[in-house]
């Protein structure tokens, strides 16, 4: 989170807002130059040449169609910092790797690109009898080829130009490196999750994202527009929800839907239908004539998302959308966001919570210190190490059928030793296929299983991947 923007608006009604929530208002349609209201920023921004598919032309569905809104008056107080939610659990990974009987299983010919592992976070068993996945010679299932860790390269995923592209994206604070040389695309129609560490320069980049701070270096291409040459244009494109924000207080939650509409300039028909539509569907209803300094945090935060969808933008910018929710609206925000992407929109959200991340993303970007270090859709995470837990009705059978299965050095824990009171192992496995045989396998080994299933989600194991988690003591 970004502890001092500097900006902030003053709304008609005197409550004060972060400038990085005001409303994005709408280009010019009459007046050429927007520059009272939405000065360009201070430095152009120079950096590496645009990926193919980045033309700074704005491909038509994405231009906006309504005139400007009205200025809101600016002046400047400190923004005050909130805590981020807890960070993601450790999970040891010094665990025995599950080799499966030579020739026991042809290796499926359809499996799909797999990614690198990073060395020595899947360990070879402790006695050193089991050779680790990654050391065999000759292994009987498929090995991780040895693909870089680069971040997406713009224009590689699809024929469609990404809707978000940055490209040698830098922006320092002084001497803090908020964000480093960043590159990476976003496709429309998919959410994207931006993941790492506190401080890590995720706010930083939204914001630069959303037209709302401008680079030192690279380019930026929101739906084909360059957020430094136009970001009124990008502001009318994106639907931007900041980590917090201010509420205009003394205003009804409809009437801050109402004053928002305005400002981008909807009919008032329109305005009022959609209103009507968002209140049901981020559960505001009952809220709809509070007046918005009664709202708790997670309802604050439903009213902000609501103001980010008001003008049913192309792409949505969520910081941290989730933070602050109940488990029911937690849902209700999956649901939202995949029904948007699904119709089309660009959703990038930022959050802490992975497993929520993990159930509403199609792809994930992992920064640290400024930097992309990962990327990967969340499909092709199935490829990649996790830690699973096999529990077993009787110890003494699921040691046997590992033994059986040429598996030594892993543990097989007692029943009374464990909270589900099952017997269990804890095996590092390369790949969801790989675990799928060994489950196979064991059951025709007739172990007993009663539950199969990975430590971890698929973002966490690639966070916990990362350096940023090995600094925090997660592995
Ligand atoms: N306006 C600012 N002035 C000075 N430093 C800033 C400013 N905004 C951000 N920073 C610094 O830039 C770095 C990146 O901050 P940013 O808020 O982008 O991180 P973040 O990944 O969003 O963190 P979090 O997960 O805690 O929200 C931090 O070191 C932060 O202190």
């Amino acid at each position: 989170m970004v502890r001092s923007r500097g900006d902030i608006a003053t709304t008609p009604h005197h409550q004060p807002v972060r400038d990085t929530d005001r409303p994005h208002r709408l280009p010019q349609r009459r007046r050429r130059t927007t520059t009272a209201h939405h000065p360009p920023p201070a430095r152009q921004p120079t950096g590496p040449p645009l990926p193919p598919g980045a033309s700074a032309g704005p491909p038509s569905r994405f231009l906006p169609s309504s005139s400007p809104a009205r200025a809101l008056r600016i002046r400047r107080i400190p923004v005050t910092a909130v805590s981020p939610p807890a960070w993601i659990e450790g999970v040891s990974t010094s665990l025995p790797s599950f080799e499966p009987p030579t020739g026991d299983s042809p290796p499926p010919t359809d499996d799909p690109v797999r990614q690198p592992p990073v060395s020595g976070t899947i360990p070879s068993g402790p006695d050193g009898a089991v050779p680790s996945a990654h050391d065999r010679s000759r292994p009987p299932y498929p090995q991780h080829p040895a693909a870089p860790r680069s971040p997406q390269q713009p224009g590689d995923a699809s024929a469609i130009p990404p809707a978000i592209i940055a490209a040698g994206v830098s922006r320092s604070f002084g001497a803090v490196h908020a964000v480093r040389g960043l590159s990476f695309t976003a496709q429309a129609g998919s959410v994207t999750a931006l993941v790492g560490p506190n401080g890590c320069g995720k706010s930083t980049l939204m914001l630069m994202l959303a037209a709302l701070l401008a680079p030192d270096a690279g380019h930026i291409r929101i739906g084909g527009v360059d957020p430094a040459q136009n970001p009124t244009a990008v502001k009318a494109m994106v639907g931007w929800m900041p980590d917090q924000f201010g509420a205009w207080d003394s205003l009804r939650v409809r009437e801050v839907l109402e004053v928002i509409g305005s400002s981008y300039f909807l009919p008032r028909e329109v305005a009022r239908g959609r209103i009507e539509r968002l209140l049901d569907e981020l559960d505001l209803r009952s809220l709809a004539e509070q007046r918005a300094h009664v709202l708790s945090r997670g309802q604050k935060q439903r009213l902000g998302l609501a103001r980010a969808l008001i003008h049913e933008p192309r792409v949505l910018i969520l910081d941290e959308p989730a933070s602050g929710l109940d488990p029911a609206a937690r849902r209700r925000l999956r649901d939202v966001l995949r029904s948007r992407a699904e119709a089309g929109v660009c959703v990038l959200i930022s959050s802490h919570i992975l497993s929520e991340l993990e159930e509403m993303a199609d792809s994930v970007v992992l920064m640290d210190r400024g930097e992309v270090v990962d990327s990967s859709s969340l499909r092709d995470l199935a490829h990649r190490p996790r830690t699973w837990r096999i529990e077993g009705l009787s110890a003494g059978a699921l040691r046997a059928a590992l033994t059986a299965l040429n598996v030594h050095g892993t543990e097989v824990r007692e029943g009374e030793r464990t909270t589900s009171g099952h017997a269990e192992a804890l095996m590092a496995l390369p790949d969801e296929a790989t675990a799928a045989r060994l489950l196979r396998d064991l059951v025709a080994q007739d172990a007993q299983v009663v539950g199969f299933s990975p430590t971890t989600g698929r973002l966490e194991a690639a966070y916990l991947r990362t350096d940023a988690a090995r600094r925090e003591g997660s592995l």
